[in-house]
C-alpha cells in the first residue's frame, strides 16, 4: 500500500494536535514532517506530548518542501502563515487540505487560479464538522424562504479571526439563494457602535468570544408570526477529523480548487 504522505502545519496548536494523532492513527498516512517556526530543526518528539514522534520540524514551509517529499499539506494555522504555506505547496505540487480561517476573497481567488494552472487539488473548508456542513446547508435551504437572517457564531476567547470562517461561508451560501434584503428598521441607529453586529449583504453576523465555549453557531431565521433556529456546536476539536481525513482522501483524487466541504459530501 502506498501511503499518503503528509506535513502538518501548526502542530502545537489545539487542530494541529488532533490532526497529528489522527495521521498517525491512519494507517493509509503517513506524517513526513511538521512546521513550527519555533522548533526549528528539531523533532516532533521534541514537542510535549508528542515525546513517540520522531519526524523532523522545519521553521518554514520552503525549508520543509525542500527536504521532504509529501503529498499532501494540512494546513491549521493563522491566516497569513495559511496564506502563504497554501500558495508555497502548490507551486511544490503539495495538496493543501486548509482548515485555518480568514482568508480573504483575492486569497481564494488567487488560489484557485494557481490550481486551475497546476491541475492540482485544494480544498479549503472552512469547518471541518460534518454537522456543522449540514448546519450551513440547512441554512442556505431555509434562506430561499426567509430574508431576514441573522448568524450568531460562538468560539473560546483564543479565536484570532471574527467573525469565523463559518459565519462567512454561512453567509456567503445564504446570499446564493436569498433575495437581497436590508434588515431591521431603515432608520435604526447604533447608539454603541457594533450593536447590531458585521453587515454581509445587509444579514448580521454577531460574534461571541468566550472562555469555555469551544465552536458554536446559530442561524435565525424569522419571518411574520414564526422563527427558525437552526444551530451546530462542536464540543472538541475530535469533532473535526473525520472531515480533515475526508479531506485528505478527496484532495488526493482531484485536481481542481474547492472552498468548502459541502462541495464534496454527498
Ligand atoms: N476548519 C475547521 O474546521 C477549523 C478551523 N480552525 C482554524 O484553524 C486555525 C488554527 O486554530 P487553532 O488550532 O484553534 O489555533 P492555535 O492558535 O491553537 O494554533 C495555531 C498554531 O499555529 C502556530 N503558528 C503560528 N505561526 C506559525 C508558523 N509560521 N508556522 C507554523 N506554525 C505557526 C501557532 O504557534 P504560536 O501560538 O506559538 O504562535 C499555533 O501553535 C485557525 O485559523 C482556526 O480558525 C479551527 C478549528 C476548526
Ligand atoms: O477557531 C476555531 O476554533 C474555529 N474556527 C473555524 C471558523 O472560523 O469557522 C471553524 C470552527 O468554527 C472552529
Amino acid at each position: 500500500m502506498t501511503k499518503v504522505r503528509v506535513i502538518i502545519a501548526g502542530p502545537r496548536g489545539r487542530m494541529g494536535r488532533e490532526a497529528v494523532q489522527l495521521v498517525e492513527r491512519t494507517d493509509e498516512y503517513e506524517l513526513v514532517g511538521a512546521i513550527d517556526y519555533k522548533y526549528d530543526g528539531k523533532q516532533l518528539s521534541d514537542i510535549e506530548g508528542f515525546q513517540h514522534i520522531h519526524i523532523p520540524v522545519f521553521g518554514n514551509i520552503e525549508a520543509c518542501l525542500h527536504t521532504v517529499q509529501a503529498d499532501v499539506l494540512i494546513d491549521l494555522t493563522t491566516p497569513e502563515v495559511g496564506m502563504h504555506h497554501t500558495r508555497t505547496a502548490l507551486l511544490h505540487g503539495v495538496r493543501p487540505v486548509v482548515g485555518t480561517t480568514g482568508f480573504k476573497k483575492e486569497d481564494l481567488q488567487e488560489l484557485e487560479q494557481i490550481c486551475h494552472e497546476k491541475e492540482l487539488g485544494c480544498i479549503i473548508a472552512p469547518n471541518f464538522a460534518i454537522g456543522a456542513v449540514l448546519m450551513m446547508k440547512f441554512a442556505q435551504m431555509a434562506g430561499k424562504y426567509f430574508n431576514d437572517v441573522e448568524i450568531i457564531e460562538l468560539h473560546h476567547d483564543g479565536k484570532l479571526d471574527a467573525p469565523s470562517g463559518t459565519a462567512v461561508k454561512t453567509a456567503q451560501m445564504i446570499a446564493e439563494v436569498r433575495e437581497k434584503k436590508t434588515q431591521g428598521h431603515p432608520n435604526e441607529k447604533e447608539t454603541i457602535a457594533g450593536a447590531r453586529g458585521a453587515d454581509y449583504e445587509g444579514m448580521h453576523i454577531h460574534s461571541v468570544r468566550l472562555p469555555g465555549l469551544i465552536a458554536h453557531q446559530q442561524v435565525m431565521f424569522g419571518a411574520d408570526g414564526q422563527t427558525l433556529t437552526i444551530r451546530h456546536d462542536s464540543y472538541n476539536r475530535a469533532s473535526f477529523m473525520s472531515g480533515v481525513k475526508l479531506a485528505v482522501d478527496t484532495v488526493m483524487k482531484m485536481d481542481v480548487f474547492v472552498y468548502g466541504l459541502e462541495n464534496i459530501i454527498e
